[in-house]
Order: structure tokens, then sequence, then C-alpha cells
């Protein structure tokens, strides 16, 4: 079996996050979920969910479902990188993405949001593209949508191929040739503690020397920009005319206006280079002529995290086999 997917950027302004139409339960119930790599849980929106938490967001009622079942017993709870947290209990429920269809997937639904959810009314929930170790279920861990499916899949992959400011797919058991050029360079993947960890071979600003450094971080789909030491940031904006890093912002900016070099970053021997026009990642406040970076340093996180502004740079295969490996393809 396959599966196939579009990839919808929540904004068309700036890509902040994508979501993924996908199914759960019999008649199917259609939710918009963020597909992140970086986490390890499937949890949505639903009739558990207080009505005060909810701003506009697709629920999930398992009572309306003829296949769902409570999980007895088991409880979730998750905080991400950025702060954000939901927990809740937990059902299992026909499941699919693209026509990719599971029996009886984990289906973790929320009795509790954080704010930044309750506000983010185009996002229905995440599904966890991490590795399983990741799942926060207790008493027992669930398997992600991708372990449940790997079975079914002609080959244990995924691919995702996000674009700017418009629509991508996520790919389950097979690799579209018509979505990249040239060859893939595959690179190994540490799957400890549970992300997609691999080593970058270097960097380059602009049209600078390629500093061959080796840069080890995770391709993390659910993160907005790209988080790198301070060092390859600093290097970076030393080229941007009136760049700072403000602590008001928390982060770097410049005026919008500014020039921006491209960025360079390699996989092995092949070199994806991130365009100027995808490394100014938006005004920091509506209408305002001072621009936020679309990378930042990765000294306060503790990990460097290949984001969307990187990802779109190129067509990327999650290879879940034993050991798993990392594709990376221009496009
Ligand atoms: C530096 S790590 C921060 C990362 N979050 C982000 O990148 C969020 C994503 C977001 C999307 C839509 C609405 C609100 C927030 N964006 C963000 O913090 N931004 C601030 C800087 O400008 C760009 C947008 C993060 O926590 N990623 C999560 C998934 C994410 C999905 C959307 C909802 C919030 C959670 C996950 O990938 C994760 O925790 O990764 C760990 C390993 C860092």
């Amino acid at each position: 079996d396959t599966g196939s997917a579009a990839a919808v950027p929540i904004d068309p302004r700036f890509d902040i996050a994508y979501v993924t139409p996908v199914t759960i339960g019999t008649p199917p119930q259609t939710l918009q979920l963020d597909f992140d790599t970086g986490s390890s849980d499937l949890w949505v929106f639903s009739s558990h969910t207080p009505t005060s938490q909810i701003r506009g967001q697709e629920i999930y009622t398992p009572d309306k479902s003829t296949t769902s079942k409570l999980l007895d017993g088991h409880t979730w709870s998750i905080t991400y990188g950025d702060g954000s947290a939901s927990r809740g209990n937990v059902y299992t429920d026909n499941f699919t993405v693209g026509g990719l269809a599971v029996a009886s997937q984990a289906i973790q639904c929320a009795q509790q949001v954080s704010s930044s959810f309750t506000t983010e009314e185009s996002i229905d929930g995440l599904l966890g593209l991490g590795f399983s170790t990741l799942n926060t279920v207790n008493p027992a861990s669930q398997l992600t949508f991708f372990d449940n499916a790997k079975s079914k899949l002609g080959s244990p992959v995924f691919t995702a191929d996000l674009k700017n400011k418009q629509a991508g797919t996520y790919d389950f058991g097979f690799i579209d040739k018509a979505k990249y050029t040239g060859e893939i360079t595959y690179v190994p993947v540490n799957p400890d503690p549970g992300y997609w960890t691999f080593t970058s071979s270097g960097y380059a600003v602009g049209s600078g020397n390629f500093s061959g450094s080796p840069i080890t971080g995770i391709a993390d789909t659910g993160t907005s920009l790209v988080y790198l030491p301070t060092a390859i940031v600093t290097a970076y904006y030393r080229q941007v005319q009136g760049a700072t890093n403000s602590r008001n912002y928390g982060g770097y900016v410049f005026p919008c206006s500014a020039t921006l070099p491209p960025f360079t970053f390699g996989v092995g021997e092949t070199k994806f280079t991130i365009p100027a026009s995808y490394m100014s990642y938006a005004p920091v406040t509506d209408g305002s002529s001072t621009c936020f970076g679309g990378l930042q340093s990765s000294s306060g996180i503790g990990v460097n995290i290949w984001g969307d502004v990187a990802l779109k740079a190129a067509f990327v295969v999650f290879n879940g086999a034993n050991p798993p490996t990392l594709g990376w393809a221009t496009k």
C-alpha cells in the first residue's frame, strides 16, 4: 500500500506550519493535522476538549465512531520545544492518510491544550513522525502511524516535499522520482532518543567558502525555522546590513529591505542552498519594516534543528528501515 497527502501552509503569507488532512473513525471524521517529525504522539482536539479551549478547530468525537475503542486507563501529556503543551486520554480507531489505512491507531484525545494551541485554529492536532520511543502514552507507549503502517508499505519510507508558500506533499511507502532532481544522498540517522538526527557536512554563507565542519541536528517538519550554533548564525548575519540580535523579539532581526545572502548546507557531498527569500521569515509584527530571520541560534534549545525553512529547499526521504537513514535530494 501507499499514501499521499497534501501539506498545506496554515498561513499564506509565511510558512509557520503545514497541515495535512486525515480521517478518523467510522463514518470518517476529517481533521487537519500538523505532521511533526520532532515528536511521536498523534493527538487531536476532541469531544473531550473543554469548549473554552476550542476556537474553530475540527474535533474528533469517538462516541460518533462505530469503530472507536477507549484504551482504558491510558493517559498522555506532552510539552513541545516552544513550551506549548497538551494532555488527555486515548482511544484506538480506524485512521487514514491519503488513502493509506491503519486499523486500530492510537488516537490521543486532548482533555487540556495550552493557549497557543487554542489560538492556532488551523491546527486540529499533531501527527508525530518521530521514533515511537518518544511516545508519551502511559502505562503503555503507543506506535506512530508510520510504525503501524510500515508492514503494509512497499518500502518502509515516507517523504516530505514541503514548499515555499504553497502546498507540498507527504508520501508514504514510495519515493516519487518526479519530486526531485539528481541523486538522493543518504546519511546515517541516530534514532536515540527518538528524533531523525543526522550530521550535515558543513555550510556556506552566500558565495563564501564552504566550511566543512560537521553539524549534528534533527530534521524537524514541526519546527518553522532553522536553529544552528551561534558561530554559524553570527557569520550569516554579519553579511546582513542592519541585522541585530534582538532581545525584544528573541532572535536576529533586520530591515525587511536588507539584501540577504542565501544559506548553503551540506549533506554528504551534496549541497543544498536555501534561497535568500526563505531566510527572511516574516515581519516581526504585521506591517512592520523589521523582519525576523529564518536562521536563529540553537544555543537556548540544546539541539540543532533543520526546520521547514531548510526542508523546503529539499526533497527528504525518512527511511524507516533498520538502520534508519535520511535521504536528501535537490528539487
Ligand atoms: C525551537 S522548537 C520550537 C518548535 N515550534 C515552532 O517552530 C513553532 C511552530 C508553530 C507552528 C504553528 C503555530 C505555533 C507554533 N513556531 C515558532 O516557534 N515560531 C517562532 C519563531 O518564528 C517562527 C514561528 C516546536 O516546539 N516544534 C514542535 C512541534 C510544534 C508543532 C506546532 C505546534 C507547537 C509544536 C516539535 O517539532 C518539537 O518540539 O521539536 C523539538 C524536538 C524541538
